[in-house]
């Protein structure tokens, strides 16, 4: 069966945790009288990034700033599809100035770079489909943004409503896993929303409560390799189950401000 799942070569953007800390808290994750281990978060993230290169995949870097804890995570810096950038724009202030800064990381390269007028941030509610973009609200972008990725991007996009705080991306509560497969914790959603994902992915792997608040979802697919938080090994069960090859990774220092795997990686989706 594993040899049936091919993987394609990634092009990813991360940010190297210097400054990372819980200095204030935007998600339910985030507790500043609780210690983090600043230098474990380093070294857990230096695995993570070692893996995507032994995978093969290139990863680019962008320097992290002073001020800005959350810039770890990478995914909500912005929206890459077929070379064309919808910056992010955060909801709160504490995260705000991460926006410009990745914005000019695509623009000194070349990149066609869109400023958003509404709340988006990035691929943390923005997850690629192939010729669909999956979009969460509810809690960070605004349903507004929505249409903007649409026009921007130049892919159909679907809105989702997040409805528990714990899941405030929906990249904590869905990972696609390939062109027309994903996996998702059915209650992070409303009803409505629920029943549009049975509709469209029948076959999809729903993840238990566990796997999700071990957030099992905040995944990474390659098409074959599946990168996930280790401890959602009901999951990882699943995953392997449909011929793909999960990989545990440990972040966590990195949950400790509520994101993971799929936080920290940006997908760089360059020109066909
Ligand atoms: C899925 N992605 C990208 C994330 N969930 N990102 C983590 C963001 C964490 C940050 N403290 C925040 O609350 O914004």
């Amino acid at each position: 069966m594993t040899s049936e799942r091919t993987a394609r070569q990634r092009h990813y953007l991360m940010c190297r945790p210097t400054h990372f800390a819980v200095d204030y808290s935007i998600n339910p994750w985030m507790d500043p009288g609780k210690p983090v281990d600043a230098d474990l978060a380093i070294l857990q993230w230096e695995q993570l990034h070692a893996l995507f290169v032994s995978l093969g995949h290139t990863v680019e870097l962008i320097e992290g700033l002073p001020g800005l804890p959350d810039m770890v995570f990478a995914a909500n810096g912005a929206t890459v599809v077929n070379g064309r950038v919808l910056a992010a724009k955060f909801r709160y202030q504490e995260r705000e100035a991460e926006g410009p800064a990745y914005a000019d990381w695509f623009r000194t390269r070349g990149y066609d770079v869109h400023e958003p007028v509404h709340v988006n941030e990035g691929e943390g509610d923005f997850l690629v489909d192939e010729d669909v973009i999956l979009a969460g609200t509810g809690f960070r972008t605004d349903p507004e943004a929505h249409r903007e990725a649409e026009k921007h991007l130049r892919l159909p996009v679907v809105g989702l409503e997040l409805v528990d705080p714990r899941f405030y991306h929906l990249d904590t509560a869905l990972a696609v896993l390939a062109p027309g497969e994903i996996m998702y914790y059915p209650a992070a959603f409303s009803e409505p929303s629920r029943q549009f994902l049975r509709n469209r992915y029948p076959d999809a792997i729903t993840a238990t409560d566990e796997d999700a608040q071990a957030f099992g979802l905040n995944a990474l697919s390659d098409g074959r390799n599946v990168i996930l938080p280790e401890a959602a090994t009901h999951l990882a069960a699943r995953l392997a189950e449909r011929g793909f090859t999960p990989i545990g990774a440990s972040l966590s220092e990195l949950l400790k401000a509520g994101g993971s795997v799929k936080c920290c990686t940006l997908e760089i989706r360059d020109r066909d």
